[in-house]
């Protein structure tokens, strides 16, 4: 199992108590395969992305990533797992804005210490993939919101993740170009295999993914079946 977060609890200090925005969650993401987690405001989903992402320590339970246990790593341990295994794209892309397409995916993985010129090679790559190949030299301001956010997954596969956790990515985008981006992701979680959590509060396009889990008032519950077939 490529991500498994198993009977997780995570509260906030909240005036004198505490408020509990996870209780009890379980969530299981196998390699190659992508999950919905829906919801509505308020109810617990990038607090989940967060413990899943190793940002945020729950009170109690285990995050399994890639085979290791988590909550008990110290922070350097932790950053070098998420470095290493974690890919994350969140909500807004946050693109700089002197850099070009390519130079934005260079920029993330110069920390892995390999030569700029294989990173480059594997940047072009990704810009193929996430279909921007005639993109790679255009800043930010070039680009529309789609082709931004394309860039923004591209950068989160820089370092060849396991783990792929995405923020609410077609919440700036139409319908049809939020589809575009939705069959995008189910795409690479195929090609490259990750565990692929998708946070979203739309219910539109849950057909796409494998499986689907609502979260409500922090509880989760998976649907056991997969929504289509993988
Ligand atoms: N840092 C924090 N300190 C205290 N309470 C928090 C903190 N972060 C979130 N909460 C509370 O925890 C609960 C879950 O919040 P969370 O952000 O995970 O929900 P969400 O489903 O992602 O919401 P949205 O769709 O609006 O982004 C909410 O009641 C929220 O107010």
């Amino acid at each position: 199992m490529t991500l498994l977060v198993h009977d997780v609890t995570l509260t906030y200090p909240d005036g004198d108590g505490r408020l509990t925005a996870l209780d009890h969650v379980s969530l299981e993401v196998p390699a190659g395969t992508l999950t919905a987690i829906v919801g509505p405001s308020g109810s617990g989903k990038s607090s989940l992305l967060a413990v899943a992402a190793t940002l945020v320590t729950p009170d109690s339970g285990a995050v399994v990533v890639a085979g290791r246990e988590t909550t008990r790593m110290g922070a350097a341990e932790k950053s070098a797992l998420r470095r290493e295994k974690i890919g994350i794209v969140f909500q807004q892309p946050n693109l700089l804005a002197s850099l070009t397409a390519v130079e934005q995916l260079q920029v993330m993985a110069h920390l892995s210490g390999r030569p700029s010129r294989q990173l480059r090679r594997r940047a072009l790559e990704l810009l193929d993939a996430v279909g921007l190949a005639d993109k790679a030299d255009k800043r930010p301001h070039q680009l529309s919101g789609g082709q931004r956010q394309r860039v923004n997954i591209a950068r989160a596969l820089m370092n060849e993740p396991t783990v792929l956790l995405v923020d609410e990515p077609t919440s700036a985008l139409d319908h049809e170009r939020g589809a575009a981006v939705l069959d995008l992701l189910v795409t690479l979680t195929r090609e490259r295999s990750t565990a692929t959590v998708l946070v979203t509060h739309d219910h539109a396009h849950l057909d796409r993914m494998d499986r689907a889990a609502t979260i409500t008032d922090g509880r989760l519950v998976q649907n056991p079946d997969p929504v289509v077939a993988a």
